[in-house]
Order: C-alpha cells, then sequence, then structure tokens
C-alpha cells in the first residue's frame, strides 16, 4: 500500500509531480541539491496550487492541507520511510545512475523506484539498482497538474506486481496512461520532439519566424501551443537531450539536433526557465527573439 512517496528533482516536472501526490492525499518528501532549488520548488507549487483555488479546482483548505503533506530536504536520509520514489531530475543518464547509486542505501528492500525520464533506456537505468523488478518508467507530462497522461515503460525486468500496483497508483491520482516498450524517446517524445526539431530547423532555415511557425501549427492544426512556444515550456536543454538520445538509440539523421537548437542550449538560453529561448520572457508578454 503506497502511502508515502519520495520525489527527486524540485524542477517544473518534480514540482508538479509533487503537487499531484499531494493533492490525492499522499504525503510526499521532495528532495533537490540545495535547501534553495527545493525551497523554490515547494513556492512554485503553491503559486500552482493558488491559480487552481481562483479557478474553483481547489478549495482553500484543500490547498493547505495538500501543501501540509509536503516536505522538502536535501538528499535522500529520510526517504526510508517511502514507498514509491520517483527521479525527475535533469535528463542525463550518467546523473540519473548517480542518483540511484546514492539512494538505494536509504530505502527499505520493498520501496518502488520510478523515473520520469523523458527519453532514457528504462532497463539500463534500472539495471542500476538492487531492484530491477521494482523498477518503471513512469513519464508524466507538463504541466503535470494540468495533463491528463502519464507513459508507463516497463523494463525489461520490472514484474508484473510492480506494473499493477503503479497503474493502481496513476488512476489514484485520476490520470490516464499509455503504455510503451522500452525504446527510445517512448511513444510520445518519438513523435513529438522530431516534430519540435523540425521546427527549429524550420527557423534556421529562415523558412518562417517564430511567430509565423507557431501561429501556423496553433491556428493551422488546433496545437493549444505552437512547437517552439513549446519547446521554451519544456526546456530547450531536456528537448536536445532527448533528440541526441533518439539520435544515438535509433541512428538517422532525422534525429539530428537542429544546430540551432544546440546554439540556443549553449548560449543558456533554455526557455521559460531562463527567461529566454525561442521567446524573450524577461516582460509583460513573451516575445519572440528571431
Ligand atoms: C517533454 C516530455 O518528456 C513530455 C511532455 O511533457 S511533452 C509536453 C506536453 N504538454 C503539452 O503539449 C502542453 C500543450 N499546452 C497546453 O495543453 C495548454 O497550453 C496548457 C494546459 C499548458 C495551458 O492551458 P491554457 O488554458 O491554454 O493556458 P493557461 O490559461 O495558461 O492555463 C489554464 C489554467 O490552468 C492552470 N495552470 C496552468 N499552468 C499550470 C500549472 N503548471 N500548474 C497548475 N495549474 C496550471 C491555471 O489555473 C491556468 O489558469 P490561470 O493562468 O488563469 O490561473
Ligand atoms: N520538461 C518537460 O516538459 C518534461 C521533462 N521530463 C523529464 O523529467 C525530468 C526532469 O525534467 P525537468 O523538470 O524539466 O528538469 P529541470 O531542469 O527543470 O529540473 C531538474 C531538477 O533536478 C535537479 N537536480 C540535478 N541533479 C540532481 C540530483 N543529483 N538530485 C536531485 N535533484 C537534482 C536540478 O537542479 P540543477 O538545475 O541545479 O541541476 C533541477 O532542479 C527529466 O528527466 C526530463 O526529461 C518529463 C516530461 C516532461
Amino acid at each position: 500500500m503506497i502511502k508515502r512517496v519520495g520525489v527527486i528533482g524540485a524542477g517544473q516536472m518534480g514540482n508538479g509531480i509533487a503537487h499531484v501526490f499531494a493533492i490525492s492525499g499522499f504525503d510526499v518528501r521532495l528532495s533537490d541539491i540545495s535547501e534553495e532549488r527545493v525551497e523554490n520548488g515547494i513556492s512554485t507549487i503553491r503559486k500552482n496550487m493558488e491559480r487552481q483555488v481562483v479557478r474553483n479546482k481547489l478549495s482553500e483548505g484543500e490547498k493547505d492541507k495538500a501543501l501540509n503533506h509536503i516536505k522538502g530536504q536535501v538528499g535522500y536520509e529520510k526517504f526510508s520511510d517511502c514507498d514509491f520514489v520517483i527521479e525527475a531530475a535533469t535528463e542525463d543518464e550518467t546523473l540519473k545512475h548517480a542518483i540511484f547509486k546514492d539512494l538505494v542505501p536509504h530505502l527499505p528492500p520493498a520501496t518502488m523506484i520510478a523515473s520520469n525520464t523523458s527519453s532514457i533506456s528504462i532497463t539500463r537505468l534500472a539495471a542500476s539498482t538492487d531492484r530491477p523488478d521494482r523498477f518503471m518508467g513512469v513519464h508524466f507530462m507538463n504541466p503535470v497538474p494540468l495533463m491528463q497522461l502519464v507513459e508507463l515503460i516497463r523494463g525489461i525486468a520490472t514484474s508484473e506486481a510492480t506494473f499493477t500496483e503503479i497503474k493502481d497508483l496513476m488512476s489514484k491520482l485520476g490520470k490516464q496512461i499509455a503504455i510503451s516498450e522500452d525504446f527510445p524517446g517512448f511513444i510520445v517524445n518519438r513523435i513529438l520532439m522530431p516534430m519540435i526539431n523540425e521546427a527549429v530547423w524550420t527557423l534556421h532555415e529562415s523558412v518562417g519566424t517564430v511567430e509565423a511557425i507557431d501561429k501556423g501549427m496553433r491556428l493551422g492544426t488546433n496545437h493549444p501551443m505552437g512547437p517552439l512556444e513549446l519547446a521554451d515550456l519544456i526546456g530547450l536543454d531536456t528537448c536536445a537531450s532527448i533528440m541526441n538520445v533518439l539520435y544515438q538509440g535509433l541512428g538517422g539523421v532525422k534525429y539530428k539536433p537542429c544546430p540551432l537548437l544546440i546554439k540556443y542550449v549553449e548560449a543558456g538560453w533554455l526557455g521559460r526557465k531562463t527567461d529566454r529561448g525561442f521567446y524573450d520572457y524577461s516582460g509583460d508578454m513573451p516575445l519572440p527573439t528571431r
């Protein structure tokens, strides 16, 4: 019976995952690499819950109760009482393996571990723990409180019992699931990220401006956000990491990250989280930067 959840990484996905578990009544331990990052994550959760109160999606009392479920800390010492831990740190395989190596000694044998990775092999990540049978890919979508879908990915060693328990956990969160086999990029990013990369190529080759490209997909195909706006929301570093995983895992020039995407990442223009990507977010309204 899962009652207490550990979340590693208080970035946009980690704080969103903590948000939805807390609202559903679970105790949450949220960890990151510094007190400041943990505090930032918790204040983002508070702000997002307040937005839902304004929209009558949540009462003040439910918001306060949910916030009381969340405890922040640096490191994993207190994760020894967690029944389930999900990692939502930066999309970097070496980093994720290092996190699991540090995490495992703090966990009781029965605790299940998941990664919110967008694209990296669940089988490989699981193999760096002492419990590949109790390890899964649990891939939430951004922004977590609003998106219905969670992609579930079993590693080659994931047990049926683990899969069933995590499937039940997702329904307790009110989420819909899509089941993907363990291939690079799974389902959503295998399709979405090459589209976003193609939008960057379209910009790189001056086929259209940022505004025209996003308007084209928003008004031409009813996407809720244009691909470049969405890339800024996801994080251009995360987009580039996912394209590299597809390129290395599947081969083929169609998965090569566009040089312009790499250039933005090298410039530190990572999108919303750095106030600048394909748009400049420092003013009242996002302004296209190209
Ligand atoms: C990269 C990966 O590995 C996988 C991925 O996640 S791929 C990315 C998947 N996500 C998408 O494709 C998102 C596409 N965009 C959308 O669906 C929509 O634009 C959106 C749901 C993000 C925003 O919805 P919207 O109605 O168009 O805009 P918006 O008015 O900003 O939001 C509606 C309400 O939702 C709430 N809201 C928005 N963002 C929120 C958040 N992060 N947390 C909580 N509540 C939020 C607020 O109440 C907001 O109302 P206010 O801003 O007035 O308070
Ligand atoms: N962004 C998106 O739209 C989606 C992302 N994902 C996946 O979720 C994961 C997180 O993505 P996202 O939230 O966007 O990334 P962010 O960069 O927003 O957040 C990652 C957080 O993890 C922190 N971190 C780094 N190292 C550690 C560590 N050793 N222990 C704990 N925390 C650490 C980072 O700190 P610091 O910044 O100091 O390094 C940062 O606060 C990735 O695997 C990504 O692919 C899945 C779905 C959607």
